[in-house]
């Protein structure tokens, strides 16, 4: 008999490309109404899902007809609701941020400022509202990336900076604020005192997600900054070479330390794609980014070649995402975002902040 619970039995047991790996579909039914063969369904994504509403929806819609081919009108409702979600007790919150997210490396040099920028614009290109952080003290590069390198903040009361606004995310950066000779000679105390004042003293708009590129390394002002600053959960990023996963395992034990959910590894430089035959090689080996996710039982968000295009786009300060949305690579960046942001919501939701503030995106059914 075709009644909700048939509907929600297709959820559980369909197969849905668009779905993020492991992510319950059935925890998100709002509601399902069937009158006769008419359907309405409506499902709420804690994950910006802007990429993915179109072919969810056509997905469930043609789930639903090959297990009840008599069903007729079927009404497919996609919706958003960003949530935050708890932090470690005792860090005091950042007005209007809902979710920090920490991208960090073992090793300098694997592209987690690359991955932070993109990932970045992929939230936001996404559905969310996002700022972007450039806490990278000995190499701060967001702004040449972001395309505004030569733009200073200002601030209207002397107290608070206003962020920086670029390919429609909020930017801040030490680098915006401070002489690179001046910060190569601070020492970790400083360094990271310095970095909680940038990040507390910004007004930063109403944000879902602010991404912070955290220095390489696992040292003190990683320590600090992790301990110091109401993060979320953090992002790891990884060659799949041997000597960066060495490295990577020490920023994942670090997060581990410090009681930071780690919500997964990206591999970047995965494979080199030759620009003149398309050709794909691993040149700095294969399933490193498996390998760090098995052992520590973390999801491999996603993986990116080493692409000419990837660099030329940042050194013209419009990322991939930003460029092309389109293409191959932005559509990976998106498809890690969502699948973060939909691991993200395995945690436990902190009510504290407006959960109900909430922007939802309507797709409408076409039968
Ligand atoms: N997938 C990629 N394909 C091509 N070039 C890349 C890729 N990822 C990063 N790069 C390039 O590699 C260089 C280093 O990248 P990036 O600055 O993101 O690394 P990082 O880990 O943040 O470095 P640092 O340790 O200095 O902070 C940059 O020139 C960037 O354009």
């Amino acid at each position: 008999m075709l009644d909700e619970q048939a509907i929600l039995d297709v959820l559980e047991n369909g197969d849905f490309a668009s779905v993020p790996p492991g992510f319950e579909l059935t925890a998100c039914v709002q509601k399902t109404k069937v009158i006769g063969d008419h359907i309405q369904l409506e499902i709420v994504l804690p994950f910006p899902c802007q990429g993915i509403k179109l072919s969810l929806a056509e997905e469930i819609e043609q789930e639903i007809i090959n297990n009840w081919p008599q069903s007729k009108k079927i009404a497919i409702e996609i919706k958003q609701r960003l949530t935050a979600y708890e932090t470690k007790a005792g860090v005091p919150p950042i007005a209007k941020i809902k979710n920090i997210l920490a991208i960090a490396s073992g090793k300098g040099g694997v592209g987690k400022s690359t991955t932070s920028v993109n990932l970045a614009l992929a939230l936001q290109a996404e559905g969310a509202k996002v700022g972007i952080l450039d806490a990278d003290i000995y190499g701060p590069s967001i702004p040449i990336m972001l395309g505004i390198p030569d733009a200073r903040p200002v601030s209207e009361d002397k107290k608070t900076i206003l962020p920086l606004e670029a390919h429609s995310i909020e930017a801040m950066s030490i680098g915006f604020l401070v002489e690179e000779k001046q910060a190569m000679v601070w020492r970790g105390p400083m360094a990271s005192s310095a970095l909680q004042q940038i990040v507390r003293d910004t007004r930063w708009g109403e944000l879902d997600y602010l991404i912070v590129d955290l220095p390489p390394g696992t040292g003190d002002i990683q320590l600090t900054l992790s301990q110091k600053i109401p993060v979320t959960a953090a992002v790891i990023v990884t060659t799949p070479q041997d000597l960066a996963l060495a490295d990577a395992k020490k920023a994942v034990t670090m997060f581990g330390k410090v009681n930071i959910p780690v919500m997964g590894v990206v591999e970047n430089m995965s494979t080199h794609i030759c620009s003149n035959c398309g050709h794909q090689e691993a040149i700095f080996g294969e399933g490193g980014g498996n390998i760090l996710s098995e052992d520590y039982d973390m999801p491999l968000l996603g993986q990116l070649p080493l692409a000419m295009s990837i660099r030329q786009q940042l050194d013209q300060g419009k990322p991939a995402v930003a460029d092309d949305p389109q293409s191959s690579i932005s559509q990976t960046y998106r498809q890690i975002a969502r699948n973060l942001t939909a691991n993200l919501s395995k945690l436990a939701k902190d009510y504290s902040k407006g959960t109900d503030s909430i922007e939802i995106k309507t797709w409408s059914p076409k039968s």
